[in-house]
Order: C-alpha cells, then sequence, then structure tokens
C-alpha cells in the first residue's frame, strides 16, 4: 500500500519538477548548452551510465562538443569535456563554479555535512580549508616524511611476507600514515577501530555519492518517509551508514584530545591546531569543531585515495613489464642496491617521478572527478548555465587528450612526459579543479614515489604464477562509480634477489 504512494508521490514529483523545469525562463538568445535528447519527466536520468562512465560522457563529448547540457529529473547537470573550458569555468569564474550541490542522501542521511568536501562554496568551507591548507602546502608536507618512508619501510616487510594479502597491506599502511599524521594515533595491527570505522564509511560513500544512486537526493522530500516503508530502504541503510560516518569524525579526534589532557598525545595535525588555538586572542568559539572536521576529512579523504592509486600502480607494473625494467635500471644505477630509497633521491629519479604522473593519468582514480556546482546564474558564449547546476569536469577526457599526453593515451608510457608540452596530470583534473582542487595532493605525491621507488627497487610485479612459477594470464577490471580503482586482482609480487630480501629485512632494525 505505502509503495504505492511512493510511486504515486514519486510521479507527481516528477510532473511538478517537469511543469516548473519547462516554465523556467531562459534569458532571451541563449540556451541551455547541448546534449543527448531527453525523455519526458525524466530527462536523461535513464541515459546516465551506471557503469564506465567516462566512456559514455566520452561518447557524448564527441557528438555535443566541450559542454554537454544532460537533465536527471528536475536537477540541471553539464559535463565540461575541453581543458579550455574547464579553465575557463574552474579557474576563471571560480566564484561561480566553486559550490557543492547538496545531496540529500549524503548530508541529512547519511551525516556528511561536517566533511569540506561536502560542504557548499561559503565562509564555513574556506575556514575548513584554511586549517587543511595551513597543515598540507607544499611548503609543510615535509614533516610528514619521515613517517612515510617509516611506514613504507614496513609495507616493505609485510609485502615480503605475505605478498598475495598485498591490498590489506597497502590499506593498513596507508591508514597507519593518515592515522599519525592527523591524530599521532597508532593503529592497531589487527581490528583497528578507527580503520573499521573509516573503511565503513567510505565504502558506503563510493556507493551513495555516484550521482543518481538514491532518487532521494532528487526528491528530497523522500527523507520524510518513515523507515519502516517499503521501498524506503535507503533511509535504513543510511543511518546505519551514518553511525560509522560519525564514529570516524569523533572518536580519534576525542582520543586525541584526551592523550592531550595527559600530556601523551604524539605531534599531529590535530595537537598542533589544538595548541595554536590556545595561544591565539580572538577565536571562533566554534574554530574546535572546525579542527575535527578538518581532520575527520583528512582522515577520509587520505586514505583510500592512496590506497586505489598504488594498487592502480601495480596493475600498470604487472600489465607494463618493460616500464618496470626501466624504473628497475634507474634505481639501480643510483643506489647500488645497497641502501633503500630515501625522499632525498626523488631528483634523481626522473623515470620514477614519470611513472608517478602515469599512475594518475592512466586510470585516475575520480574520473569524472568531484561535481561542483555554480553557485550564480551564468553565461558561456550563446549558453545559459543556471545556478545550482551539478558541474562535473571530466577528468578522464582531460587526462586522455592526445593534444596534452601525446599518442596513445589508453597505454601506460612514463616516456611521455620527457616530450616537450606534456603536461602534468596532477594539474590537468588527477586531483580536481579550481578553488576545489584536492588539499592534499602534495602529501598524496609524496606518499605515491616512496611507494612506488620502494616497491620496484626490491621487488619484480608480474601477473599471477602457477606453482611452476610459470606466468598465468592477468585478469582485471575496473570498478565503476565515483571512485574506479581495479577490483581485487591476483599478481605475484616477489623480491627481485637475496640482496633485495636483505635490504627489506634489514629495514625493519632502522
Ligand atoms: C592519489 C591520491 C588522491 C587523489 C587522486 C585525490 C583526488 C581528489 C579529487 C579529484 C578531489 C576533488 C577536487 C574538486 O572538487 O575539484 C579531491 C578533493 C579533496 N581531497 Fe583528495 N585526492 C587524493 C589524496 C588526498 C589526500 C592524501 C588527502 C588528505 C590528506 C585528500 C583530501 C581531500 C579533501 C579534503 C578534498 C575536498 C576539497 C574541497 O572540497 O575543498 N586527498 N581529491
Amino acid at each position: 500500500m505505502f509503495s504505492i504512494w511512493i510511486q504515486v508521490g514519486v510521479s507527481a514529483a516528477l510532473i511538478v519538477a517537469f511543469l516548473v523545469h519547462s516554465r523556467r525562463r531562459i534569458p532571451r538568445g541563449l540556451r541551455l548548452p547541448p546534449g543527448p535528447p531527453q525523455r519526458l519527466f525524466v530527462g536523461n536520468a535513464w541515459d546516465m551510465p551506471k557503469e564506465r562512465e567516462w566512456e559514455t560522457f566520452g561518447k557524448w563529448a564527441k557528438e555535443y562538443g566541450e559542454i554537454v547540457y544532460v537533465k536527471m529529473y528536475n536537477a540541471d547537470v553539464i559535463i565540461v569535456n575541453s581543458r579550455r573550458m574547464v579553465y575557463e569555468l574552474f579557474d576563471k569564474r571560480s566564484s561561480i563554479y566553486s559550490d557543492r550541490s547538496e545531496s540529500t542522501m549524503l548530508i541529512n542521511i547519511m551525516g556528511w555535512g561536517w566533511g569540506m568536501t561536502f560542504q557548499r562554496y561559503g565562509e564555513w568551507w574556506r575556514r575548513h580549508r584554511r586549517a587543511m591548507h595551513e597543515k598540507f602546502h607544499n611548503g609543510v608536507v615535509d614533516t610528514f616524511k619521515p613517517s612515510q618512508t617509516k611506514h613504507t619501510r614496513d609495507l616493505l616487510r609485510r609485502l615480503l611476507a605475505t605478498p598475495e594479502d598485498y591490498p590489506e597491506h597497502i590499506r593498513f599502511v596507508a591508514g597507519a600514515v593518515i592515522m599519525e599524521a592527523t591524530y599521532g594515533i597508532q593503529v592497531k595491527e589487527r581490528d583497528d577501530p578507527y580503520l573499521i570505522a573509516a573503511d565503513k564509511s567510505l565504502r558506503s560513500l563510493g556507493e551513495a555519492a555516484a550521482p543518481g544512486t538514491f532518487l532521494v537526493d532528487n526528491f528530497p522530500w523522500m527523507k520524510y518517509i518513515p523507515d519502516w516503508v517499503p521501498g524506503a530502504t535507503f533511509k535504513q541503510k543510511g543511518r546505519e551508514w551514518a553511525k560509522h560516518v560519525s564514529d570516524m569524525n569523533e572518536f580519534p579526534f576525542q582520543a586525541t584530545k584526551a592523550a592531550m589532557l595527559q600530556g601523551k598525545a604524539d605531534d599531529c595535525f590535530v595537537t598542533s591546531h589544538l595548541e595554536e588555538l590556545d595561544t591565539l586572542k580572538e577565536v571562533p568559539a566554534d574554530q574546535e569543531i572546525v579542527i575535527k572536521n578538518t581532520a575527520g576529512i583528512v582522515f577520509a579523504g587520505g586514505s583510500d585515495t592512496t590506497v586505489n592509486t598504488t594498487i592502480t600502480f601495480i596493475l600498470a607494473m604487472a600489465l607494463f613489464p618493460e616500464v618496470q625494467r626501466k624504473a628497475q635500471a634507474e634505481l639501480d644505477h643510483l643506489l647500488g642496491g645497497i641502501r633503500l630509497v630515501e625522499f632525498e633521491d626523488e631528483p634523481e629519479l626522473p623515470y620514477i617521478a614519470a611513472i608517478r604522473k602515469e599512475v594518475l593519468r592512466w586510470h585516475p582514480l575520480l574520473p569524472q572527478g568531484v561535481a561542483h556546482a555554480t553557485s550564480e546564474d551564468d553565461v558561456v558564449g550563446e549558453y545559459f548555465i543556471p545556478k545550482g547546476t551539478v558541474v562535473i569536469g571530466n577528468s578522464w577526457a582531460l587526462l586522455h587528450d592526445e593534444a596534452d599526453f601525446g599518442p596513445d593515451t589508453n597505454k601506460f608510457i612514463p616516456e611521455r612526459y620527457f616530450m616537450p608540452g606534456v603536461r602534468d596530470p596532477a594539474l590537468t583534473g588527477a586531483f580536481g579543479f579550481g578553488r576545489r582542487i584536492c588539499p592534499g595532493s602534495h602529501m598524496a605525491e609524496n606518499s605515491l614515489f616512496m611507494k612506488i621507488a620502494s616497491m620496484l627497487q626490491v621487488f619484480d610485479i608480474s601477473g599471477p604464477r602457477d606453482a611452476t612459477g610459470r606466468e598465468l594470464p592477468l585478469e582485471y577490471t575496473f570498478s565503476s562509480g565515483f571512485f574506479s580503482f581495479p577490483d581485487n586482482f591476483k599478481c605475484s609480487i616477489t623480491p627481485r634477489s637475496q640482496a633485495a630480501r636483505e635490504l627489506i629485512l634489514q629495514s625493519a632494525a632502522e
């Protein structure tokens, strides 16, 4: 019975949305950007791909051009497909194109509103962004390097012991680095409650954040449907997820505060901000909340992103062995197998730097970035872009544009960065756009350098092998949705030599 009412409600909302939308006034002489033909009431909602979105977006870009307009029920969405237009909108008109649209599922039901990534553009967001920038800008991220080195060595030892568990090792170590940097907390070897809460929150985020997943995002009134009504499973799901999301933000912060009171806290993002608070004369009353929220989003944004990018790197090495051989030659030439790589070696390792760039480009973790939104009406040439439009920067298209990255952009070719004029993927969409560009990118790039160089120095990575050592075909798929990364795949990670094995084991004594 109630599910019938839900259907009636949704249908009524579709009709109202349609009528309102058709009555909207587009200024004379202007039109909405071109896009695929729309259906009555639902617009393009049924055309939105559920898998490998970047392929459909690419097809639309070829057909309709730099800006493609789609309508998701009642929501205006544009997809920006060229670097020129990305620069025009996200950079030159950043005061209009830096907002986010409020997802009812993420904000009202799952409680992600505390997270900077989902906040509307304005003073509250700016205060969070400033708190993060102070500790993560390019000039200060070196402070994390000792911890990144220590934990990468730990990763090498774990990989040596049980290489088949490489995803868990990478996940554990990324969590350990970010917990130490953010909260000064050393995570537990097994079943760490903070990492479990983060893992559950991020999985649910991955599920809920892909546009069009939950109808309640298009019809916010659906949030008032009681939980027990058939068809309202999104609410039960959301409420369950909300607990993990809140635990992730609350528990580690409170633990660090408690440790500070006992004089036992290690230096970290939270302690240094809270200590500064005590020395400042005029501080807004809610600044502690800003610090807590920012720590929470560093924790959320800083672990899974580097984990999945590292797994993409492993896949690339298994698929492109000639790249691996060249990188190992560069490392061997510099280090002679006498010591493990250090951050100070980075300027002497241009091929490793090129691999890092190619990992970010070849299969970007966020192929559609994180959608921005417009905070005012805008006009681009003859196109009208209404206020509140969801704006997707098509990172995949930018990062696969042969004009910027040379030929064969679906292949993993680090050499492309030695050609004149080739762009840096970090500044071409891999970390997003404009004022919202990823504030953790410098820490992430350092972390990737250390992992890539260390793993290639001591391990050979290949497809899976049978008992006789024969290499078997490598089977892999990339996930679709908000994040895209390789689904679990089997591979072989073996020490390159006895000397490499010893180097790894000796690192435990450092
Ligand atoms: C390889 C690793 C990473 C990738 C590929 C990545 C990618 C991105 C992308 C595409 C965005 C959206 C930017 C936009 O809206 O245009 C973003 C935002 C963000 N990232 Fe990262 N990121 C990575 C690592 C990190 C790390 C290590 C941290 C924390 C230390 C972090 C914290 C954040 C935060 C807080 C935002 C939200 C910024 C805002 O809305 O103002 N990310 N990231």
